[in-house]
């Protein structure tokens, strides 16, 4: 499977930014990777209108597990994949810091693949949890409890500590972690690694046995920026 290099937007974005789905795709015309970005919904559908006709897929950040009704302010999956989206991040930690559990992640994955979205299921260890030696433990159990239990999706490994701040995991640490994982879900799902993945380290990272991909935030709002991560894929 080709490697995914999925751009998380976060809660930057306007409607005016198709146009940068337009200048990424006139970049890399011929990507070797597979490319995905996620913008705010509300800008769902206008990003998804722009990567019409290109290679550019675009996801969600987040789902509701429940269908439609009673659930203010959620995203229903099946509209979500009306409107344009093909992937959807599920777990991410400034989510989970926000009161997501396990659980939830689960059952958002289970209804997102329902509904023919393919969930990157994220997890990741603190410093404090590093520190103490427990990061594969965390992880692991993070896995265990939040993976589907069928279907298809990817996984992403983000060290919280490396998420925004600049700090890069070392190539060990991202070589161990992802093995690990590697060892406990099987062949099948693509392990993304996320945490200040740039143009500077994107070849060197995408080069580490059993990284299926890179999960990027800040490096990814300039395309110039992106493009350049997307060709250091393989
Ligand atoms: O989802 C993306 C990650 O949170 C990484 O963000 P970052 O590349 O800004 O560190």
């Amino acid at each position: 499977m080709k490697q995914l290099i999925a751009a998380n937007w976060k809660m930057n974005g306007h409607p005016d930014w198709a146009s940068k789905v337009r200048q990424l795709a006139k970049l890399v015309p011929a990507p070797s990777a597979e490319i995905l970005i996620c913008p705010p919904h509300l800008i769902l559908d206008t990003l998804s209108a722009a990567a019409d006709e290109t290679s550019i897929a675009i996801g969600a950040q987040d789902c509701s597990e429940f269908s439609a009704g009673a659930h203010t302010g959620e995203s229903d999956a099946a509209l979500l994949a009306e409107i344009g989206a093909s992937y959807v991040i599920l777990g991410h930690s400034e989510r989970r810091a926000a009161g997501e559990t396990d659980a939830r992640v689960k059952a958002k994955a289970g209804r997102a693949i329902e509904q023919g979205l393919r969930p990157i299921i994220c997890v990741g260890e603190s410093l404090a949890q590093r520190e103490a030696g427990s990061a594969v433990s965390v992880v692991g159990a993070q896995l265990q409890a939040s993976l589907p239990d069928g279907g298809e999706f990817d996984i992403a490994y983000e060290p919280i500590w490396a998420i925004g701040t600049g700090k890069t995991a070392t190539v060990t640490d991202i070589a161990e972690m992802h093995t690990a994982i590697r060892d406990m879900v099987g062949e099948t799902p693509r392990i993304l690694y996320g945490g200040s993945v740039k143009p500077a380290n994107a070849q060197e990272i995408l080069g580490i046995m059993n990284v299926g991909g890179a999960l990027v935030g800040g490096a990814s709002l300039e395309m110039e920026s992106f493009a350049t991560i997307v060709q250091a894929a393989h």
